[in-house]
């Protein structure tokens, strides 16, 4: 299941290989319910940005970000800036996108940072 509701409560396994990969219509169909996350042409990994007040805040949702990595064993790429942050899900052991990613994005989505 790929709607956000059901990401939420999902929790990232070990996917390995091609065949844990996923469709063009997965990807295509779960971007729609994650707003601001697109995919790059070939559907191989989703960013987003995040615009924040300052440093301070931008640091807390990267600290947040990487708590939900630890807890998830699935990692993203971080570009950290003064009032910005650029997080970018693949899954390097399949060579792409996996159910993984779209989890750790809803779970980043219901992040909340106070002004
Ligand atoms: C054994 C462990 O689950 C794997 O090495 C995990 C760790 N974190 C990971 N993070 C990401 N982004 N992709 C992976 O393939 C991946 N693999």
């Amino acid at each position: 299941m790929t709607d956000l509701a059901s990401l939420r409560t999902q929790h990232c396994q070990p996917r390995k290989g091609k065949d844990a990969g996923l469709s063009a219509d997965d990807v295509r169909n779960t971007l729609a319910a994650l707003p601001g996350w697109t995919a790059d042409a070939n559907g191989t990994q989703i960013t987003k940005e995040f615009r924040f007040a300052d440093y301070f805040r931008t640091m807390a949702f990267v600290n947040a970000v990487a708590s939900i990595a630890h807890r998830e064993d699935h990692h993203p790429d971080l570009e950290v800036h003064y009032d910005r942050c650029v997080v970018r899900y693949s899954t390097h052991d399949v060579g792409g996108l996996s159910l993984n990613d779209l989890i750790c994005a809803a779970k980043v989505e219901d992040l909340r940072v106070p002004d």
